[in-house]
C-alpha cells in the first residue's frame, strides 16, 4: 500500500456558504478578494446576488442559489441541515429590514442547531477564514 497522501477530492474541500445583504456586499466582495488563494480551494455556495458578484468581480467558482427574499437562505439551510455546508459567512445589514427576515433567522438558528460556524459580520469573518487557513 502506498504511503503517498490522498489526492484531494472535491468532497475533501471546506463548502463555505456566502451571504451579504445589498449594503454588505462591497465588504463581502473586498473579503473575498482578501481570501481568493484560499476560496478558490473550497467549495463555494451563494444567495443569487451576492454569488453573482463574486463570479463577476473576483472569478471565483460560486453555485449560485435563488436570491436571498426568494429563498436562497432557506436553500442554504436546507443544505446545511443535511451536513452539506461547513461554514457560513453571513454579512447581515443590522440596520435595514429585511422582507425575509423569518428566512435569515431560520438560516442562523439551523447554523446554531447543527453547531456550525456562522460569521455575520466582517471581524468575525475573517477571524474563521484565518482560521481555516491555517488548516491547509
Ligand atoms: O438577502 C440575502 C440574504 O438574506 C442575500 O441575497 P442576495 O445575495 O441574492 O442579495
Amino acid at each position: 500500500m502506498s504511503n503517498a497522501p490522498a489526492t484531494p477530492t472535491p468532497s475533501d474541500r471546506p463548502r463555505i456558504a456566502l451571504i451579504a445583504h445589498d449594503r454588505k456586499k462591497d465588504a463581502m466582495v473586498e473579503l473575498a478578494r482578501e481570501f481568493a488563494p484560499y476560496l478558490q480551494q473550497c467549495t463555494l455556495m451563494a444567495t443569487g446576488t451576492t454569488g453573482g458578484r463574486l463570479v463577476n468581480e473576483v472569478g471565483l467558482n460560486v453555485e449560485r442559489m435563488l436570491s436571498g427574499p426568494w429563498g436562497g437562505d432557506l436553500q442554504i439551510g436546507a443544505r446545511l441541515a443535511v451536513g452539506e455546508v461547513d461554514v457560513v459567512i453571513f454579512l447581515r445589514d443590522p440596520m435595514t429590514p429585511q422582507p425575509h427576515e423569518p428566512d435569515i433567522n431560520a438560516l442562523v438558528r439551523a447554523c446554531d442547531v447543527h453547531d456550525v460556524p456562522c460569521a455575520t459580520n466582517l471581524s468575525s469573518a475573517r477571524l474563521v477564514l484565518a482560521q481555516m487557513l491555517l488548516k491547509l
